[in-house]
């Protein structure tokens, strides 16, 4: 098991909601030794006396309590998807019809046994009744297939609808969160709880349960007053399907035992050997440490250190569920085990003992008795069938309140009122920017990465941040495009401060290439169109975009151009192919390990980093018109010098008065044409001015500077 991994969903989904769980917590955590692993479970102080299945089902109607105006919610938006209502209604009836069948057949079983006792006891026989009974069995098997059927066929369209009502919904609610949110552990932990297979939904599980859940409820009552009919008349016959129901009561505690820790709990091992080998182990599973495995020469050493570590272990080297059971296995030596089988005869001693009490008049047949243990046991497995589904079934409840919370997820960075710029035609100028005694520091971080930074970049200049790696140069171009805002101080674009511009009119005003772009997993054509959501479906546009970023030519080599997929986002299927298949369907076959199934890599397989480039720096050239401020991250790290050339050339030309930024730490042909140079080492600024200014100074830029020219001189 790895450390942290979370399991025992089941239950008390309110407290991983809230609250800290505190395994040093004397007062609610009971701790239990299992061998190498120390199990920590939580025990409300109220509920201490109160037997841990019951408890469990305590906390169980709480947080069913909780999520029930979730439910709610999630009828009525069900009900106002397209022909939803109708197809629900019709599955309700279904399930609900369905449920009744077995009273029906309980009521029918009970008049065959009046038949049956009238016949032995008088001899003679109702053969309308008899043929009547018959009849009602097969009937009744001919309905609940029909049933079943008609369960099956509403069954596809309305999942189908449902998971596509929902799967719009939860993609929204991810591509809505902003940097700082989506990063955020808490919140990373909400949207798994939402993600769900591809085939059905949070949404359409919930209906499912909750109808299982009206169904069993209306099978129990059914099957409950029938059989309370049929023993009515029979004396004894209610106290032997009481002590019959009583067994399996005490059974069920019984069994319940023997399942896996509930409701909040977590274990951990401290066991030094048992650590390393779980270690060893691993280190020689994963591809990843193979090449220093075989350079460094550690076969043997590993293959040793593994042994003793085992040797050390012996049989105390399980896993948690495995201490587990084995524990359990213990508890299971206990009086309630050694009690439940002869328990479960009960009825029939109780049977004798009456029929020795009265023998002449024996309160009911041998045949009454079959059928009241047999039905008793069958109502009460459906009952604790019930009980034993509260579990999951409160947690697909916990799950759509967890749903529509997401749904509601604040973004942390707020969005602000005020329009921007109030004349677009400004933005042909360029944008003003301004810091003023800026400090930040990355959420869940405790050292500030920028200190303090003032600076002003006025409409239209061109600016280069330089600086060694790490000193805060893509921070700064992170603040602008307010993906994060700063800790300390404040930020102005045209003199108005950041966090007051409207989110959406600031980003459309401003572009920005980042130095860890990345390949979306879409074709090359969606990812030069993504620079411009406004203009994404203009194929001319995409095409200009391509050229002024250099990446037509080597798009137009690929065997399906612009709609080339880098990296596809769907995998093919297959099996037991033989090893001399190399390719199929064109792409390259992965043996063995796992394909990764949708996960993408950032960077594309088949393009060198600078073709990556182009396409990142064509994404950011779909948005020239309407952009006021355009900030790349080393846009020229991975480009030839020749590349690098041209595309200074190509910037310079479209850039107009536009304001512009660039990170960099290559000084040369930008920093010659900067209106400012901002050098930076440590996260702050040590000195500000044009390049002229800085040599003059002859501080860390002149510095630099001339170690970079030195390196080209003879
Ligand atoms: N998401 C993040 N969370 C925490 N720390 C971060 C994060 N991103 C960057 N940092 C840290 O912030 C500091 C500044 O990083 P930044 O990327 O701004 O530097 P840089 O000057 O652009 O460096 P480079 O020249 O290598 O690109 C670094 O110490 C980095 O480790």
């Amino acid at each position: 098991m790895l450390p942290g991994k979370r399991f025992g969903r089941r239950r008390k989904a309110v407290n991983m909601d809230e609250g800290v769980f505190d395994p040093e917590d004397k007062q609610k955590v009971k701790r239990t030794r299992l061998g190498i692993w120390d199990l920590y479970e939580e025990v409300e102080p109220r509920l201490k006396h109160v037997p841990g299945y019951w408890r469990s089902q305590l906390e169980t109607f709480h947080e069913m309590k909780q999520s029930f105006p979730f439910v709610l919610k999630m009828l009525r938006e069900i009900g106002s998807i397209r022909a939803c209502w109708w197809l629900l209604a019709g599955y309700l009836i279904l399930t609900v019809v369905a449920a009744l069948i077995p009273a029906v057949e309980l009521w029918y079983a009970g008049l065959l046994l009046k038949i049956v006792q009238n016949a032995v006891e008088h001899r003679t026989v109702d053969r309308g009744v008899l043929f009547q009974v018959a009849a009602s069995r097969l009937i009744c098997n001919a309905i609940t297939r029909l049933l079943n059927h008609g369960q099956a066929l509403i069954y596809r369209p309305l999942n189908e609808r449902i998971r596509r009502h929902y799967s719009v919904h939860t993609f929204q609610a991810r591509a809505r969160l902003d940097v700082p949110t989506f990063s955020d552990s808490a919140v990373q932990r909400q949207l798994d709880n939402i993600t769900t297979s591809s085939r059905t939904s949070i949404a359409w599980n919930n209906v499912q349960q909750i109808l299982h859940l009206l169904s069993t409820g209306v099978e129990l009552v059914s099957q409950f007053s029938v059989l309370y009919n049929l023993l009515q008349d029979q004396r004894d016959g209610i106290l032997l399907a009481t002590i019959s129901f009583g067994h399996t009561l005490f059974r069920r505690n019984f069994d319940q035992r023997s399942y896996s820790p509930s409701g909040v709990w977590a274990a951990t091992t401290r066991d030094p050997d048992y650590i390393k080998s779980i270690g060893l182990a691993r280190a020689v599973h994963q591809e990843l440490h193979r090449k220093e495995l075989v350079a460094g020469g550690m076969f043997e050493y590993l293959v040793s250190s593994y042994r003793q570590a085992t040797e050390r272990l012996g049989s105390r080297a399980t896993d948690f569920f495995e201490a587990y059971a084995i524990h359990n296995m213990k508890n299971r030596l206990n009086l309630t085990g050694f009690l439940s089988d002869p328990l479960r005869e009960l009825p029939q001693i109780v049977f004798t003992l009456r029929a020795v009490q009265y023998p002449s008049d024996i309160p009911l047949s041998l045949a009454s008795l079959n059928l009241i243990t047999q039905t008793t046991s069958k109502f009460s497995r459906t009952l604790f069938d019930l009980f034993e589904r509260t579990g999951s079934v409160v947690e697909n409840l916990a799950n759509i309140r967890k749903l529509y919370e997401t749904f509601e997820i604040p973004n942390l960075i707020e969005d602000g009122g005020t329009p921007f710029p109030e004349n677009r035609q400004d933005l042909a100028l360029g944008v003003a920017v301004e810091f003023r005694n800026v400090s930040f520091r990355y959420p869940g971080s405790t050292t500030d990465v920028l200190r303090n930074i003032s600076f002003k970049i006025l409409q239209g200049q061109l600016c280069v941040i330089v600086g060694a790696n790490g000193s805060g140069k893509s921070t700064i171009l992170k603040l602008i495009a307010r993906l994060y805002d700063p800790t300390e101080g404040q930020i102005f674009i045209d003199n108005q401060d950041i966090r007051t511009l409207k989110l959406a009119d600031l980003r459309r005003a401003t572009s920005v290439l980042f130095q860890d772009y990345t390949y979306f997993p879409l074709s090359i054509k969606d990812n030069i169109a993504l620079g411009d959501p406004d203009t994404a479906h203009d194929d001319s546009k995409i095409r200009e975009a391509a050229t002024l970023g250099g990446a037509t030519d080597f798009i137009e080599r690929l065997d399906d151009g612009f709609d080339t997929y880098l990296t596809r986002p769907v995998d093919d299927v297959y099996s037991s192919l033989p090893q001399g298949t190399k390719t199929l369907f064109g792409r390259s076959v992965q043996y063995g390990g796992l394909r990764g199934a949708a996960g993408m890599a950032s960077h594309a397989q088949g393009l060198s980093g600078g073709q990556m480039q182009r396409i990142a720096l064509s994404r950011t050239f779909m948005r020239d018109e309407g952009v006021g401020l355009l900030c790349f991250d080393e846009p020229s790290a991975s480009l030839d010098p020749t590349a690098e050339h041209d595309l200074f050339e190509r910037l310079r030309k479209l850039r107009g008065s536009k304001t512009m930024i660039f990170s960099t730490h290559r000084f040369g042909n930008l920093t010659r044409h900067a209106d400012l140079i901002l050098y930076m080492n440590d996260s702050v600024i040590l000195e500000e001015g044009t390049h002229d200014e800085l040599i003059k100074q002859d501080g860390g830029y002149a510095k630099i500077w001339k170690l970079q020219a030195q390196a080209f001189l003879p």
